[in-house]
């Protein structure tokens, strides 16, 4: 306690740790707050530190990963052996992908600039890649990815688990087999990335990968393969992967027959459906854990089952002075019947902006509430060219058999999923333009009693949004 103590260097009245959407967010309300109390708004755009610390003169940018935390002294101690007091704490270490095997030069992850650099420069060599997961990335990738074919494994039995359910899945299908539309509508949204680290700045082993690249991240990178085909993707539902096994091992293994079977590639994934796929790599789009270790060893934190710090409906983790925000949390407070945490951009935003607020309140001792954007989930997104709605338990989490479903499919164009529960909308799946996002918000929010309108509430005649104005 004393050696870190004398160690300290200076301490800092908040002390942010990491640079993605949820570090800064939390940081810059930090600054805003002891700019004006009452700044509420402000746009998140790229700048140099030292920019930054123009605008804002009560901010210190330091560029070097934290090795240790040591909650007893409040202090953290950084890569380059720097020791920096604080009097509170936000961890916003994010998260970086779950891989299926650790050190395989043939399985990549994707989560920052580098490791989609990574994938782009392999793919522009490769004729045929397996993709495992059924998540986010997998989703975008499937369908993005061109000249190369794409051997895609899914332990499901439909498509896109993680979002939505096997009726959505069933509309989506088909885009996978069409050709992109070519005039891709441009981003509207800035894209969020991050300038390149300087050598060192992240130091080795977990910590050294940068921020997650987040919403539109493939927006004018080119995902083609070596080969002149357009998208080719064959999807091998409900099996996992086995094995995962290099071409010298096929040499010296019996399984000859196999490399006639699979040709002559790089790597083989064996998967449980007894198929073996030969590819030029893997992408394991299989989860992410969070960023956890440097931060608990000496230190008593509480840890989810899923590896998240676990904090309160204050954004504290169970050390005192210490927050949480982003992927590296996992959220433990009694949560609204209509919310549940997915690590996503907008959710390391919204946390990061209220442990900012709460660690300001805290300081001036000010009471504070829980955001109201935790009442009810909301997502915005793009699969298969589609836009993508998701509000509340869009996929009946948690209601167990007592849900009832709605549903309005138009092929090609949209498709409309309502989750009722005793009579009251809890969520809603909302695919293509169907212009109801605003409305059925509001109709999960206010619980209204719907049991009068019955199926009518889908019926594409009636104009819901006047109806219910
Ligand atoms: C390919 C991809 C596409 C995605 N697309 C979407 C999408 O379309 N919509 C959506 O909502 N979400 C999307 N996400 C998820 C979203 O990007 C993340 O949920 C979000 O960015 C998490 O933000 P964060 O600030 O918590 O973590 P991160 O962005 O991971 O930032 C963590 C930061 O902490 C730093 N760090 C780590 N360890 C240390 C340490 N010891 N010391 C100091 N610093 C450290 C890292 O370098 C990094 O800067 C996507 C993710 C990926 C990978
Ligand atoms: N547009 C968007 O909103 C996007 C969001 N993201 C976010 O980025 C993060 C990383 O994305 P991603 O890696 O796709 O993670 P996700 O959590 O979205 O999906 C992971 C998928 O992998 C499956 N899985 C886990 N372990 C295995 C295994 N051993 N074998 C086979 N399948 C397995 C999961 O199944 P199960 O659920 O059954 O465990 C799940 O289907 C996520 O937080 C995601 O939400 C990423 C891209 C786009």
């Amino acid at each position: 306690f004393r050696r870190m103590e004398n160690k300290k260097e200076k301490t800092f009245q908040f002390v942010v740790m990491g640079g993605g959407i949820a570090g800064v967010t939390s940081l810059l309300v930090q600054c805003v707050c002891h700019v004006s109390r009452t700044l509420e708004e402000f746009d998140v755009e790229e700048q140099p530190s030292s920019v930054l610390e123009e605008k804002f003169p009560n901010l210190t940018i330091i560029h070097s990963a934290v090795k240790s935390l040591h909650t007893k002294s409040h202090c953290v101690e950084t890569a380059d052996g720097r020791v920096f007091g604080y009097k509170k704490l936000c961890i916003c270490s994010g998260a970086r992908p779950k891989l299926l095997t650790q050190d395989n030069p043939y399985v990549l992850g994707i989560r920052d600039t580098d490791s989609a650099q990574e994938f782009q420069k392999r793919l522009s060599k490769a004729k045929r890649i397996v993709i495992v997961g059924n998540g986010g990335i997998a989703l975008e990738l499937v369908y993005e990815v061109e000249g190369c074919e794409v051997i895609w494994a899914v332990k499901d039995k439909a498509i896109g688990n993680t979002f939505f359910d096997a009726g959505a899945a069933q509309f989506l299908i088909p885009s996978l087999e069409a050709d992109k539309p070519q005039a891709a509508a441009p981003c509207k949204r800035p894209r969020y990335t991050t300038e390149e680290a300087a050598p060192g700045a992240y130091g080795h082993g977990p910590t050294d990968s940068g921020s997650a690249l987040g919403p539109d991240w493939h927006e004018g990178i080119a995902l083609r393969g070596a080969e002149q085909v357009s998208r080719r993707v064959s999807v091998e539902y409900q099996c996992e992967v086995e094995k995962i096994f290099t071409s010298e091992v096929l040499h010296k293994s019996p399984q000859q027959t196999l490399r006639t079977e699979c040709g002559d590639w790089p790597v083989y994934v064996r998967l449980t459906n007894a198929k073996t796929f030969g590819c030029d790599f893997v992408v394991s789009a299989t989860g992410v854990v969070p960023n956890t270790e440097p931060f608990l060893q000496g230190n008593t934190f509480v840890v989810a089952d899923d590896g998240g710090l676990q904090v309160d409906d204050h954004m504290m983790t169970s050390e005192p002075d210490v927050y949480a925000a982003g992927d590296v949390c996992t959220a433990c407070w009694e949560q609204s019947p209509l919310w549940q945490q997915m690590r996503l951009w907008t959710q390391a935003r919204q946390m990061g902006w209220y442990a900012g607020r709460c660690m300001a309140a805290h300081s001036l001792s000010e009471p504070v509430e829980l955001d109201f954007c935790f009442e009810l989930f909301s997502h915005i997104t793009k699969f298969f060219n589609y836009k993508v709605v998701l509000l509340g338990k869009f996929n009946g989490q948690g209601l167990g058999p007592d849900h009832e479903l709605l549903v309005r499919c138009t092929k090609g164009q949209e498709y409309v999923k309502v989750v009722l529960s005793g009579g009251r909308m809890v969520g809603a799946v909302l695919i293509g333009e169907t212009d109801l996002e605003e409305t059925f918000e509001n109709l999960i929010l206010n619980q209204m009693d719907l049991t009068p309108y019955g199926e009518e509430l889908l019926n594409p005649d009636i104009d819901i949004e006047d109806y219910f104005d």
